[in-house]
């Protein structure tokens, strides 16, 4: 009896939800925009939960239907959720800047005492965020950059440890972990103020938790799926976005150094520093910045920063700065292996511009390097490290020229990777051409069209310092090495399909020469 009643309930219950979902599923069409055929479970994601297409692949495909047929925006179904995506150039620019009082958010923020670290400036919503961002302004001087500058030289330094290891045993070198590595001994000393040494000691607690991160699998797309349906059931379920570990690895190095900078009145040329001080409110923000908040803002900057709030910023910093930039190196790497033409004129004008500084890499050499300027443009053209942008619509919208409302509450996928390859802006879209980026070619293409670091107010805050470090590493290994591709790479390239941030499958493996 008991069974029949229980099957029944299961039955009913699943009954309402195929109903619900069929329901929602009508949600584009009953507004007249193009969705693809959504079908049960999961509408139109179905191969991304069952890890066969990445996120990005999947919005880039949509991007390139909406294309094909001359749509300027289309949706599709994330489960029970409408997403909304932009293919037209004019309507991805109101969205990042001219209308961007609508589109504030990346993603619903869930706040919760039990997970400090979601605090962080990558998902604060609305005056949270606006007051924290312009709080964390003031970090990102190119003034400041210079003062950090030697520690991302000093990080350079054991590069020579890795690679002439590798010569030594012959042996090829699978370049994304040791360029992690790098990224995480520059972002774990300017974020943390911690000597992490990845480069000598590959095994550290940094380099694993760092890992963790963005070793992303089934638990993460469900994760996604909970806060896609309601991000408040993460709260109410007491669900850990981050993998186990990284949370309390985290926190507990902030109130370690934290701890003893104070105890021992030590100080350094750091983020963390800077973030200390605004914990103590010795960081006066910019007058002319506070006069543009409501009260609302100002009251929040009227408190220091608290201690989680100083961990959760310096863990994005981390999560946001290293994989990224690594990422980037990476790309760079595998294409200038392939094309040793680009790889020696790069060497030269290394060699050029260090001459005329003494040898010696200076921010001001990196700067005057502008033809590794254009090829590290053309790789985050063509492999944006983040391939889609996330937004969410905060007050109703209306589309210019079209009775549409996006309305509020209603997410955003902006397809990076589909506009950095579209042929209309970039002809050719697959040859690595860094001529794509003279004065000249950037001048001819329309506004947000590249987008690597985002656009409008919300675009990545550390992009200078991810440029730099980027620049940095590669001025320092094109000076002392010459790069061949070893037949263990994949070419053509796939990317993996459960990651967030673009990789390579199989790595990307390279045999390294002292020059
Ligand atoms: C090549 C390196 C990097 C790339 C490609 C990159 C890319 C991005 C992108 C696409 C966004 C979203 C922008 C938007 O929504 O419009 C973002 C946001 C962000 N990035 Fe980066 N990033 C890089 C390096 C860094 C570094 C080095 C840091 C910090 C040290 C950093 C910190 C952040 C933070 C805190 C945000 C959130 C900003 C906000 O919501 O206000 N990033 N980044």
């Amino acid at each position: 009896m008991i069974i029949k009643v229980l099957i029944s309930v299961v039955l009913v219950f699943s009954t309402i939800i195929v109903l619900y979902l069929k329901w929602t599923f009508r949600y584009w069409k009953s507004r007249n925009v193009y969705v693809p055929e959504p079908s049960l479970p999961f509408g139109n994601v179905n191969n991304f939960m069952a890890g066969k297409e990445s996120f990005g692949d999947l919005v880039t495909n949509f991007y390139n239907t909406l294309r094909a047929k001359g749509l300027p925006y289309g949706g599709y179904c994330f489960a029970f959720k409408p997403i909304f995506v932009p293919a037209d150039n004019n309507l991805v620019q109101h969205i990042l800047t001219t209308d961007f009082q609508h589109f504030t958010d990346h993603d619903p923020f869930v706040e919760d005492a039990n997970n400090p670290l979601n605090a962080h400036l990558f998902a604060l919503t609305g005056a949270k965020w606006k007051a924290l961002r312009t709080k964390l302004r003031p970090l990102f001087t190119s003034g400041k950059l210079k003062v950090m500058f030697p520690t991302l030289v000093d990080c350079t330094n054991n590069f020579s440890y890795v690679l002439d290891e590798a010569i030594k045993r012959k042996e090829p070198l699978d370049i994304k972990e040791t360029f992690a590595r790098y990224t995480i001994d520059v972002i774990g000393s300017v974020a943390f103020g911690i000597d992490c040494n990845c480069l000598r000691n590959p095994n550290t607690e940094f380099t694993t938790y760092g890992k963790k991160i963005f070793d992303t699998g089934l638990r993460d797309s469900i994760i996604e799926l909970i806060k896609v349906i309601n991000p408040t059931l993460i709260k109410l379920l007491r669900l850990d976005v981050f993998p186990a570990g990284v949370q309390n690895f985290f926190v507990n190095i902030v109130k370690e150094t934290i701890d003893y900078r104070d105890k021992n009145n030590y100080s350094r040329n750091d983020f963390m520093q800077l973030l200390m001080k605004l914990r103590n409110q010795e960081l006066k923000v910019d007058s002319s910045i506070e006069k543009e908040e409501t009260n609302e803002h100002v009251a929040f900057y009227q408190n220091g920063l608290t201690l989680e709030d100083v961990a959760a910023q310096a863990f994005v910093f981390f999560a946001a700065g290293f994989e990224t930039s690594s990422t980037t190196l990476n790309f760079l790497m595998y294409e200038i292996v392939q094309n040793l033409d680009i790889q020696e004129k790069l060497r030269e004008e290394i060699k050029t511009v260090l001459k005329a500084h003494d040898g010696k890499i200076t921010y001001e050499a990196i700067q005057e390097m502008t033809y590794m300027d254009k090829c590290v443009n053309e790789t985050l053209r063509k492999y944006p490290p983040l391939p889609v942008l996330p937004r969410l619509c905060t007050k109703d919208y209306k589309v210019p020229n079209s009775d549409l409302i996006i309305e509020k509450g209603i997410r955003l996928s902006i397809s990076v990777y589909g506009i950095h390859h579209d042929p209309e802006y970039y002809p050719n879209p697959e040859k690595f051409d860094p001529e794509r980026f003279s004065e000249e070619n950037k001048n001819k293409r329309p506004p947000v069209t590249f987008l690597p670091f985002g656009e409008g107010p919300r675009i990545c805050i550390g992009l200078r310092m991810g440029i730099l470090q980027t620049k940095v590493g590669l001025t320092a290994l094109l000076r002392d090495y010459k790069f061949n591709l070893n037949s263990k790479t994949q070419v053509p390239l796939e990317f993996i399909a459960r990651q967030i941030i673009l990789a390579a499958k199989g790595g990307i493996w390279i045999e390294a020469h002292k020059v």
